[in-house]
């Protein structure tokens, strides 16, 4: 189903977030309560059949893929599948709609992770730079960084985490560098942040593979030397932000988790066991914090 996450006609003050599909509004009957909007939230959820009536700052309204019901390929055995259904529902129930933003590096797995953990959760999936894009009026996350400069881009990010802060049941892959600006932070701390931790050969390798021009801060890479040089643009990166990323509430270390199961290489471990190994620290968390009492738990 399509997504729009745009303001409200004409007026500055108060943004919306409409769900449609193919079929109109109605039909799929989404109300205020399913979408589990926070009441202190500056958005509220209306009905509108017309995006082309949504109007912000003179941007287009923000259409982007929300794919609770996307089919992950199941190409996994059937235990992890089986691990990831009842953790899911398990972690779910402890939620109580706390929304997941998972942070980290470029090329870490935010985005392929995170669609199967929101699938798992029963949760809607949001990538915060398709928002940004589409935001941007279709413009690639390498031309917002030609147009308007890293700085143009990070206000866009940065708008977008604002907007997702107010909801609930969402798992948000945000930017590798979403974490820089601390006013991000007090987005994103409306939930839980969850940093997955990859070793950066393993990030060079996956992003070399997947083509570096979605990536503007990694440069051009020669062909023949795209591995060292993007490991070397990504080491720099990470020195700048390590520690920002250490912020997190929860922390899934890949080296770690291949530890633990014995896997000879972290190449081992498909999305769906990293989407477990997060849901079971995240419950940990949740079931620590609530001993203390968390303040972020339970608002839905
Ligand atoms: N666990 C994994 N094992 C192998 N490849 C992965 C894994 N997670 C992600 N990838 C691959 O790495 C690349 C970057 O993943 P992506 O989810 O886009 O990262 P991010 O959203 O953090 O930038 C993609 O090509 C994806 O298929
Ligand atoms: O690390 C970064 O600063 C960035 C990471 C990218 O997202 P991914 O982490 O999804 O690659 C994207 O937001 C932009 O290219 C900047």
């Amino acid at each position: 189903m399509d997504c729009v996450l745009a303001p409200s006609a004409g007026t500055s003050s108060s943004n919306f977030v409409e769900l449609r599909g193919g079929d109109g509004f109605r039909r799929l009957g989404f109300s205020r309560e399913e979408l589990h909007f926070g009441r202190q939230s500056r958005i509220n959820l209306v009905s509108c059949r017309n995006p082309s009536q949504i109007h912000h700052r003179a941007r287009r309204p923000v259409v982007l893929l929300c794919s609770q019901n996307a089919n992950v390929a199941a190409t996994e055995s059937t235990s992890v599948d089986t691990a990831l259904k009842s953790k899911g529902k398990e972690l779910a129930r402890d939620l109580k709609g706390t929304c997941l933003f998972l942070i980290g590096m470029m090329g870490s797995g935010k985005s392929t992770v995170g669609k199967h953990l929101s699938d798992a959760l029963g949760y809607y999936f949001f990538d915060s730079d398709k928002l940004v894009e589409q935001a941007a009026g279709g413009a690639s996350v390498a031309q917002i960084f030609k147009q308007s400069n890293e700085e143009g881009f990070r206000d866009a990010e940065s708008e977008v985490l604002s907007q997702l802060s107010g909801m609930y049941r969402l798992v948000v892959a945000t930017g590798g560098g979403a974490v820089v600006r601390p006013q991000n932070w007090g987005y994103m701390r409306h939930g839980i942040t969850v940093y997955l931790d990859v070793p950066l050969d393993a990030l060079a390798k996956r992003v070399v593979a997947a083509g570096t021009e979605k990536r503007p801060l990694l440069g051009e890479p020669q062909r023949e030397f795209a591995h060292e040089q993007t490991l070397a643009r990504l080491t720099k990166l990470y020195e700048e932000r390590g520690m920002a990323y250490k912020n997190a509430d929860v922390s899934v270390c890949l080296k770690m988790i291949a530890n633990e199961m014995n896997a000879k290489d972290i190449c081992e471990l498909t999305p769906s066991i990293i989407a477990v190994k997060i849901m079971e620290r995240t419950q940990e968390l949740i079931r620590s914090q609530k001993h203390y009492g968390s303040p972020r738990i339970g608002l839905f």
